[in-house]
């Protein structure tokens, strides 16, 4: 199926563990399938490292510990793709979306945003997604090298200007307020316009 012209695309970062895919999940629910989508840059590098190496797709994109275990090669794998093609990942993963509303729940790099800046000039916006320390720790975060202090977690620190900073420590319970004053009422607004 062709791929939908969206009307809006949400581009959400944020360090491991800062919630990334728990706030991206929470505003898909208020929208409704409907209306969009999540695209994880990750689902087809993940996608195609596990079907080379005999992994479990669905725990390598889950939230549990096995993911962590191969993380530092998968970055090393889809870097080595991206160096080749920095749009590889991007294409793959809004492949066929048919809601007006995009929800991209992992970019990492400048090249993402550049390449949905340049396709999607005036649809796209930026979402950080902040968490403190010790919220990251409380959710199983510990400090790697290799992994905390490269690009694939510190690609977004500098140069962004973000559109939205979303704050989720501890259970989030000021994440409902922040999203329904900002993102969400916009969201609705773009999706009433059709
Ligand atoms: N506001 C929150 N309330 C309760 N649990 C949360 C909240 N934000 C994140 N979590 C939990 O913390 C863990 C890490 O969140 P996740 O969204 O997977 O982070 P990321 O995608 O940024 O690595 C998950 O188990 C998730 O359910
Ligand atoms: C190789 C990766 O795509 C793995 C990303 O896995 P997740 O997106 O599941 O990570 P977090 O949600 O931050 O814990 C990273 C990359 O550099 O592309």
């Amino acid at each position: 199926m062709a791929t939908v012209e969206p009307k809006l695309i949400l581009l959400f970062s944020g360090k491991r563990k800062s919630g990334k895919d728990y706030v991206t999940d929470l505003i898909h629910q208020r929208l409704g399938p409907d209306v969009c989508c999540i695209v994880r840059l990750s689902g087809p590098l993940k996608q195609q490292y596990a079907q080379d190496h005999g992994l479990d797709l669905g725990e390598l994109m889950g939230p549990g510990e096995y993911k962590e275990k191969y993380r530092a090669d998968m970055i090393q794998w889809g870097e080595n793709q991206r160096e080749k093609d920095p749009g590889f990942f991007c294409r793959l993963a809004i492949k066929g979306a048919q809601q007006l509303i995009w929800i991209v729940s992992d970019a990492r790099r400048l090249s993402d945003l550049q390449w949905f800046w340049r396709e999607y000039p005036s649809q796209s916006r930026c979402i950080r997604v902040e968490a403190s320390e010790e919220t990251r720790r409380e959710r199983g975060w510990e400090f790697t090298a290799g992994i905390d202090d490269a690009e694939s977690e510190c690609g977004l620190d500098q140069g962004v200007n973000f559109d939205w900073i979303i704050k989720n420590d501890g259970d989030g319970s000021q994440l409902e307020e922040q999203l329904a004053t900002g993102l969400l009422s916009i969201a609705k607004e773009k999706a009433k316009e059709n």
